[in-house]
């Protein structure tokens, strides 16, 4: 493999990439690598796992004067991908997209092979599949959870407020991102249109305490301040297709593209590499992790992530009567009495009680896994016991 030539930062450091690498490895990360270093392995993070292999993209210390210096081998780094083997005897679960790795650099005719998948801070789940009841690491390592909502489309509430659930139960922080706010009456000079903020104000309503950002990937409203947003983290994009996740992606790669013509120039890359990727290192800084238009969503221990995003009924049950109240037909509920009232939608509280219910049955489901495969493991284990000590004997006394 050779090395390509170090490009030179175009202009000041931009944020995100003083001090540490543009794919968010941190000085406390390279500490706690300290002993893998020392085994000759190399961290990298995961832009996207296949069958048997991942792409990754080395992540360790650039140097702009001493080139390869921490990439054991592999040069600069920069955007370039490794295709590397998992072990099918890999301990811990499988990596994902956004994982940090420790790789065994490819030499002598291998292949480079990840050693091991470094602890998650953060990862958002979702249970894989209707009727399965395996957990799938949609990204891991995620600051923000961006939920992208189209504004030129009734929003399907549900929807986000499951989403939600998810974005607070992965550890990091859910925010919205209104896209095509450019859809007809909308005002180029700025205001959105009314539609538009009537949107806005739907989504803001089903999620309290989330940041909601209005967006246009044609008009370009918006993407500055999402840039700043994002700038120093790592977002992973969720939302239904269509609704302008890639678009997203793109145009806030776009003004990168610009920007950096020259850089890009001089390794020699087409312009499209980075952005059929899943994971992509942002030119304002921060780390984009695209995924495909999910059509199921199930709930996977979100148990906490409902009582976030459904935080004013929580509020409003501390004045129900009964401090177990279901909020479903009770004497002197605090939930229903608002629903009278007109101050809590009907809606809310059915979509509150639906998702409250998934939740309930996927745990019910994994702690029925749990235990089975408990069971099997003590069997195994007084299996090897058992012939242990008949091979000694004992059994035949
Ligand atoms: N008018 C307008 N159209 C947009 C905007 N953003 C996206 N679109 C259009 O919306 C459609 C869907 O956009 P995508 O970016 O492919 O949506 P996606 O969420 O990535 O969809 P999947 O890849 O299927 O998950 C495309 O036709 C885009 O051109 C926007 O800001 N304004
Ligand atoms: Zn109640």
């Amino acid at each position: 493999m050779t090395p390509p030539a170090p490009a030179a930062p175009a202009g000041p450091p931009r944020a995100g990439q003083r001090g540490a690498c543009r794919y968010g490895w941190t000085d406390e990360a390279e500490t706690a690598f300290t002993a893998h270093r020392a085994a000759g392995l190399v961290p990298a993070r995961v832009a996207r796992a296949h069958r048997g292999g991942c792409d990754v993209v080395l992540g360790g210390r650039h140097s702009p004067t001493v080139p390869g210096d921490d990439n054991g081998g592999y040069g600069f780094g920069g955007d370039e991908q490794i295709r590397a083997v998992v072990p099918p005897n890999l301990a811990g679960s499988p990596p994902s997209t956004g994982d940090w790795v420790a790789l065994r650099p490819a030499a002598g005719g291998t292949a480079a092979t990840i050693a091991h998948v470094l602890p998650r801070r953060s990862a958002l789940v979702r249970a894989a599949a209707s009727g399965r009841s395996d957990p799938q690491v949609l990204a891991a390592n995620v600051d923000l959870v961006a939920i992208v909502v189209a504004a030129d489309v009734p929003p399907d509430l549900g929807r986000v407020e499951r989403l939600l659930a998810l974005g607070w139960e992965s550890g990091g922080t859910p925010l919205i991102v209104l896209t095509k706010a450019d859809a007809p009456g909308h005002d180029p000079a700025g205001a959105p249109s009314p539609r538009t903020a009537t949107r806005h104000d739907e989504i803001a309503a089903v999620a309290p305490g989330v940041d909601v950002l209005v967006t246009s990937a044609v008009t370009g409203a918006g993407l500055d301040a999402l840039a700043g947003t994002l700038a120093g983290a790592t977002a992973v994009l969720v939302g239904a297709s269509g609704a302008g996740k890639s678009t997203l992606a793109n145009a806030l790669l776009g003004a990168d593209l610009l920007a950096v013509g020259a850089v890009r120039h001089t390794d020699g890359k087409g312009r499209h590499t980075t952005v059929s990727r899943e994971l992509v290192a942002l030119p304002t800084g921060g780390v984009l992790i695209d995924t495909p238009g999910l059509r199921a969503v199930g709930l996977w221990d979100a148990e906490d992530g409902l009582g976030h995003v459904f935080a004013e009924i929580d509020a409003l049950a501390d004045d129900c009567r009964f401090a177990d109240c279901g909020h479903v037909s009770e004497p002197g509920c605090a939930v229903l009495a608002a629903v009278d009232a007109g101050h809590l939608p009907a809606r809310r509280l059915d979509s509150y009680h639906k998702l409250l219910r998934e939740q309930e049955w996927m745990a019910a489901r994994s702690d029925a896994r749990l235990r089975a495969e408990r069971e099997r493991r003590w069997k195994e284990i007084s299996r090897a016991q058992r012939r242990l000590y008949e091979g000694r004997g004992g059994g035949r006394r």
